[in-house]
Formats: structure tokens, sequence, C-alpha cells
């Protein structure tokens, strides 16, 4: 698995939220790269495999090879990006609406999608785990629905697109995976509508991967 230089390489999985987040802002910032799918579900999740492990000690996707160094963690790698990338930026210049773009980030990355992943689901148990999922899921998009109440224009914070809605367009996919009632969410779904025909949104939508399965296409 080892990365050749110079080349901009995602570790991916159609269906993971947080490849999802990273492979929106690669595609808002015209960033070319080399999408390397890692399955989490063939012989158990080629994410924890020994070369996997290497790349990812955490064994999780994604990963991003750039600029000769090996990255972990969606949210830190938007950030790297939004650091390097000057294209298309994804945090406004405004601090308090800076601010606002992280604050929806993290209650979406660090409060909602670490509670209904597959490890955790794996670990809560196949009885409990959809009940479990949509529980955590519909918490926070209360949260969230709030907050953009505040925030929201056209997008997330305003009339532009940020970090933010990288973050919460796959969250909603997840939501409705796990048949969570959208219908007291009517700015999530407002974004949702806003956002699904967006080139940069569809190409990286997990129909449109390279291992997504036949049957799953929309
Ligand atoms: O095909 C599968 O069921 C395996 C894994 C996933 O969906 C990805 C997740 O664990 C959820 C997520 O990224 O939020």
């Amino acid at each position: 698995m080892a990365a050749s230089q110079g080349k901009i390489i995602l570790y991916s999985y159609w269906r993971s939220s947080c490849s999802w987040r990273v492979r929106i802002a690669l595609n808002l910032k015209e960033i070319p790269h080399e999408i390397k799918p890692v399955s989490l579900i063939k012989g158990g999740g080629e994410h924890h495999s020994n070369d996997f492990r290497e790349i990812n000690p955490m064994e999780q996707v994604p990963a991003l090879h750039i600029d000769g160094v090996t990255l972990i963690e969606s949210f830190s790698i938007l950030q790297y990006l939004e650091d390097t990338r000057v294209h298309r930026n994804l945090l406004p210049s405004d601090p308090i609406k800076r601010a606002k773009v992280r604050e929806i980030c993290e209650v979406i990355v660090s409060g909602i999608q670490p509670l209904q992943n597959l490890c955790v689901l794996i670990h809560v148990g196949e009885e409990k785990k959809d009940e479990w999922a949509k529980h955590w899921i519909n918490r926070g998009f209360r949260g969230v629905e709030k907050l953009l109440g505040a925030s929201a224009g056209k997008y997330c914070v305003g009339d532009e697109i940020t970090l933010a809605d990288c973050c919460l367009i796959p969250q909603v996919f997840n939501a409705r995976r796990f048949h969570v009632d959208l219908r007291p969410f009517p700015i999530i779904l407002r974004i949702d509508r806003e956002l699904e025909r967006h080139p940069a949104f569809v190409a990286a939508h997990p129909s449109n991967q390279p291992d997504c399965p036949p049957e799953a296409h929309k």
C-alpha cells in the first residue's frame, strides 16, 4: 500500500461519511487525487490489516497522502487542505463566522458521527445498534438545527459553502440510513436539497465511488 511520491492519494471507503467529507473538499478545491478504496467489510475490514495500520494506526478511513506526509482524521485533513490549498476557501474570513463553521463541524465530527461509527455499532450489538444510532443522530441534529437557525443563509453559515456543509451532507445520508425522521429539521433538509446537485457533492457521493457495490447504485 505504499503511496507513490507526488501523487495525492485518498484512502477512502464509499459509504464512510468521514471519507466523504474529505472527498467533497478535494472536489470543491479542484485538487487532483487518486482514490484507494479500503473495504471496511471485506474479510472483517481491510482497515484492520497490518499494511493499513502503518498508514493509519487508528485503523480508520480516511487517510490522505499529500505533500510527502500521510494525514489522518478527517477534520484535521480538511484544515490542512484549507491551510495549504487556498483555491476556493471553505472557511469564512470573519472570525465569528469561522468559529460558527468549526462549531457545526465539531458537533458532527465529534458529537454525532463517532457515536454511530461502525466500530461502535459492532460493540453495541446487532439487536440495539439501529435504535442507538438513531438516538444519537436525532439528539445531535436537534442541536445542529438550532445552530443553523442562527447561522444559515443558503448554506450552513451564510451564503458560501464551508467545511460545515462538507460535514453536514454525509451525516444527513447516515440519518436516512438509520431511518431518522428528518421532518423536524427543515433547515438541514433545505441545505441538503440545495447541495444534492452540486457537482463537487455529486462526485463525492457514495454511489459515485469506485468501490460502490453495483446493487447500491442510485
Ligand atoms: O458499509 C458499512 O456498513 C460499513 C461502514 C460504514 O458504512 C461507514 C461507517 O462506519 C459510518 C460512517 O462513516 O459514518
